[in-house]
């Protein structure tokens, strides 16, 4: 089953494109990373996921259906937005009667068990809460009511280290568990590659690359070798540097590279991520940089 697919999808805020011929097909029982800088649209994304924005242009199906679309719709899908919103004044029971009441598919003996683990007392009211501990209880609150997806914008952002890796264990746990698909956006990819399985790469509101990080991964590489200019048509460049005798280019292939002056190297997802979030990636794909 396709969990997202997005067809020339577009979100224009006045004359601003704030997402632009967006094209996905992610299929279901990933945990996809989001990244981008910032502006790059992944709000947007988000938002248009989760039917809080109508698009401008083409077309977003979430497990099958327009996002939004009515309750049954809404209880498949949860939303951690920016910030982990909770009530300040209400206390963490109060937040699990609310998510019972608003949730067709509650599980609240999960919610209990968990903010139990958590060493979270139900009687604390939201506002007194450390930052980790409200991001704690909005993944409850997200993870309890047991949707098919689960949409997180940017939840680790203010989490000091061991709070990221204990909310994003717990994340990972839940998604094997409940076999949740999750989308979670974030600018730390140290924490997307512990996480995450798919990735998404957002910039000036289009998508650079997207798919499943083994594959990305098993694709690309880093040639270092004598000054070149030019490489053979299967060799998508994504990224190229050269001094007046060497050249370093990372690219995207299928096949093998036989060139023995090159020296081939595998890069991390950070060296990917980075490469493509190179602001001057589109100057390099000019068909210049291709041998046809
Ligand atoms: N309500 C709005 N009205 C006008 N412009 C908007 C609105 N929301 C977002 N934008 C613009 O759309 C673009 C994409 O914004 P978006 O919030 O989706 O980016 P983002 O990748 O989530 O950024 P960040 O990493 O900073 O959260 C930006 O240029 C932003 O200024």
């Amino acid at each position: 089953m396709t969990v997202l697919r997005a067809q020339a999808l577009g979100k224009k805020y006045g004359s601003h494109w704030a997402l632009k011929d967006c094209d996905l097909d992610i299929p279901a029982g990933h945990v996809v990373g989001l990244v981008g800088p910032n502006g790059a649209g992944k709000t947007t994304l988000m938002n248009l996921a989760v039917g809080q924005l109508r698009p401008t242009a083409g077309d977003i199906t979430v497990l099958g259906n327009k996002p939004g679309s009515g309750p049954a719709q809404l209880a498949r899908v949860g939303y951690v937005a920016q910030d982990t919103p909770t009530y300040a004044g209400l206390s963490i029971a109060d937040h699990l009667r609310l998510g019972a009441r608003l949730n067709p598919g509650w599980d609240d003996a999960l919610a209990r068990n968990r903010l139990e683990q958590l060493g979270l007392g139900l009687d604390r009211k939201a506002g007194k809460l450390s930052g980790g501990q409200r991001a704690q209880l909005a993944l409850t609150l997200g993870i309890a009511k047991r949707p098919e997806l689960l949409v997180l914008d940017e939840p680790v952002a203010a989490l000091d280290p061991l709070a990221r890796r204990e909310f994003l264990q717990g994340l990972m746990e839940a998604a094997a568990e409940q076999e949740l698909s999750v989308l979670l956006s974030s600018h730390l990819v140290s924490d997307l590659e512990r996480v995450c399985d798919y990735l998404i790469v957002l910039v000036d509101s289009r998508v650079r690359v997207a798919g499943e990080v083994e594959e990305l991964l098993a694709t690309h590489h880093r040639l270092t070798g004598p000054r070149r200019d030019r490489l053979p048509a299967d060799q998508q460049v994504v990224s190229a540097s050269h001094t007046e005798r060497q050249s370093n280019f990372i690219i995207r292939t299928e096949g093998p590279i036989h060139d023995p002056a090159w020296t081939v190297t595998k890069l991390s997802l950070e060296d990917l991520v980075l490469a493509y979030m190179d602001e001057s990636t589109g100057t390099r794909l000019r068909p210049l940089e291709v041998q046809r």
